[in-house]
């Protein structure tokens, strides 16, 4: 079994698609059959077309064995989807059909109903009577019907359903995929970061997730008692000499440590790495080794890392293991990212995992540093911002778990990207370890020293930064920034660089503005971020974390998307039409999380 093909050995949930149908004989049903099922199977290639599951495999779609057209067979389509793992429900229909009747009553899975817009049969009414009774029943739905009346025979999806019905299935995986696997927090709170404190409850109600803990002491007996796969270690040593350049000691002379001391530094660091994912997804190796129990893993899609300060304080930092981990290649290869939040800030963890399972991309963790208005940067360094850069930017910088695609020396259409693994070449992924040195740590931070990676973004990057925080009273709610990575002038980087930390990586970030509310100026985003982290997925991503916190019933509390990219169940419309934040929250808080 490949690497890969062990990791993802449980499968993925599939889409299930319920053709539904005006379930009266003698004309009406019979004339409808052969539309209505081929509304399900166009939908079906449309998503396996365009849509692929974290190992690059096409997502799969099952359509009920018959067409719906009351209680018995909306029955038997609820067992069919039991049986065949699927996670997500679209129920498609181009003619009026009985609400209550057919509709999945499935609340615990993502439901949307797609009502062909035609006149002859009116799909589109069925979705409104259908819609009534979700939002009576307390299931949010999704609703979609194309803006242009269609032909009968017309069997093309035009684009704006495609769009809804794309971006409705992206986000209901990322839902069903997650519920079931784990978090696991390797130690607790990291200095205070309040993010760290791990809620089983938020975890369980909100992503149907379970929170698993270990002592970062499990390290230490890895070590001790060599719970690891000896011939990986020894791969991946050779594998860090020829392609992790160390950088230049930034500490003070008199605080450096010996060359003896940095190289056990390298076998530790290497080591953590293996460890911290064989503690994430086990590994069969382990079982051959004697080591049944620890080979299993603790089935986790994310995990967060403590580090700071117990174990940094004594042993090297996370910040080598953490950045490999979260980077689509190490010394087996280009592979999947693993998603692991620095500082064990769980709250990052997760906004990391939904920007990877939305976009199939790695994550850069980062602290939200420094805002650099135009005035302190031409202050500072003479310099005059300009392009995306003009009205401000925020300074990302964190030790730890930025992955190293965060260089943007992969490409798409000749312009630096994150992509998914199976876009990567060989090359680019040399070129994002080239463009990545490892400095020394900065011991009176980490006195346990280890090696933080520094590189720089490159510019014109489209990316998403996002955040989830915590409100007693509320839950958790949802912050997002689309903008772009920027580049500097290298004497002004490096000028700005050097007043902090210059061994970690930077991403400059200039979020778009609307000129309103939190996006009025970049000073505002940065006033108004809910934390010291963001999570910084590749793209303009805004739109698909909305509709899928309005799945989790997280309200969002700041976005800079357009309204009309804007997706979320019907019902949320009953709560306010003029105002929809507001309306957003008094949703999410009357149908509650998901897995209550
Ligand atoms: C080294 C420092 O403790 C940093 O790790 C700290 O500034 C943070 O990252 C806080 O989020
Ligand atoms: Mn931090």
């Amino acid at each position: 079994m490949t690497d890969i093909a062990y990791r993802f050995q449980n499968g993925f949930p599939k889409i299930g698609i319920r053709p539904t149908i005006d379930g009266r004989r003698k004309g009406v049903r019979e004339s409808l059959e052969v539309q209505t099922m081929n509304m399900a199977r166009s939908v079906a290639n449309l998503i396996s077309e365009h849509l692929r599951y974290p190992n690059g495999e096409p997502v799969e779609c099952v359509i009920a064995e018959s067409t719906i057209g009351g209680v018995a067979e909306a029955a038997a389509c609820a067992d069919q989807f039991a049986r065949e793992n699927v996670g997500v429900s679209i129920t498609v229909t181009p003619c009026w059909c009985y609400g209550t009747e057919t509709m999945d009553m499935n609340a615990s899975i993502p439901n949307a109903v797609w009502g062909f817009n035609g006149t002859e049969r009116p799909g589109a009414v069925y979705l409104a009577a259908v819609l009534a009774g979700y939002a009576q029943k307390g299931i949010p739905a999704f609703g979609i019907y194309g803006e242009e009346v269609q032909e009968s025979t017309d069997t093309t999806i035009p684009d704006d359903v495609r769009g809804k019905l794309l971006s409705f299935a992206k986000a209901g995986l990322a839902v069903a995929y997650m519920r079931g696997k784990s978090y696991l927090s390797m130690g607790s709170v990291s200095m205070g970061i309040a993010g760290s404190i791990v809620s089983d409850s938020f975890f369980q109600e909100y992503l149907g997730m379970r929170t698993e803990y270990i002592d970062m002491s499990e390290f230490v007996r890895r070590f001790e008692e060599q719970i690891y796969d000896p011939a990986e270690f020894e791969k991946a040593m050779s594998w860090v000499k020829e392609n992790c350049v160390e950088g230049p000691d930034n500490n003070p002379a008199a605080i450096q440590t010996s060359r003896e001391k940095k190289d056990q530094d390298w076998e530790t660091v290497v080591k953590m790495t293996i460890i911290a994912r064989d503690l994430m997804i086990g590994n069969p190796r382990l079982a051959e080794l004697g080591f049944g129990e620890e080979a299993m893993g603790h089935n986790a899609v994310v995990s967060g890392f403590q580090g700071q300060r117990q174990w940094t304080d004594h042993f090297p930092n996370g910040d080598f293991m953490e950045a490999i981990l979260n980077s689509s290649f190490d010394w087996n290869g280009i592979r999947p990212p693993f998603i692991v939040a620095t500082e064990n800030d769980s709250l990052n963890g997760v906004v990391m995992l939904f920007g990877y399972l939305l976009t199939n991309t790695p994550q850069i963790f980062a602290d939200v540093r420094t805002y650099w208005s135009p005035a302190s940067v031409e202050r500072v360094t003479g310099h005059k911002l300009e392009g995306h850069a003009a009205n401000g930017i925020l300074h990302l910088l964190n030790s730890g778990s930025a992955t190293l695609d965060g260089t943007g020396e992969q490409q798409l259409d000749g312009k630096p990207a994150m992509k998914p693994f199976w876009d990567i070449t060989e090359q680019e992924a040399a070129d994002c370890l080239a463009a990545t040195s490892w400095r020394p740590a900065g011991v009176e931070y980490f006195r346990g020293g280890g090696f933080s990676s520094d590189f720089l973004s490159r510019g014109g990057m489209p990316m998403t930064m996002s955040r989830i925080n915590f409100v007693k009273g509320v839950g958790p709610v949802l912050q997002i920034a689309e903008g772009y990575s920027v580049e500097l002038p290298s004497d002004v980087h490096a000028k700005l660089d050097n007043r902090t930390d210059p061994t970690w990586p930077t991403t400059w970030f200039a979020p778009i503005l609307t000129g309103k509310g939190a996006f009025t100026t970049v000073y505002d985003v940065m006033d108004n971020w809910g934390a010291n982290h963001g999570s910084i997925s590749f793209g303009h991503i805004g739109a698909e974390l909305i509709t899928l916190a309005s799945m989790l019933r997280i309200p969002v509390n700041m976005h800079n998307v357009s309204e009309e990219a804007i997706f979320r169940p019907r019902a949320w419309g009953l709560f306010g039409t003029n105002d929809k934040e507001a309306a957003d929250y008094r949703a999410c808080s009357n149908f509650g999380p998901l897995y209550k």
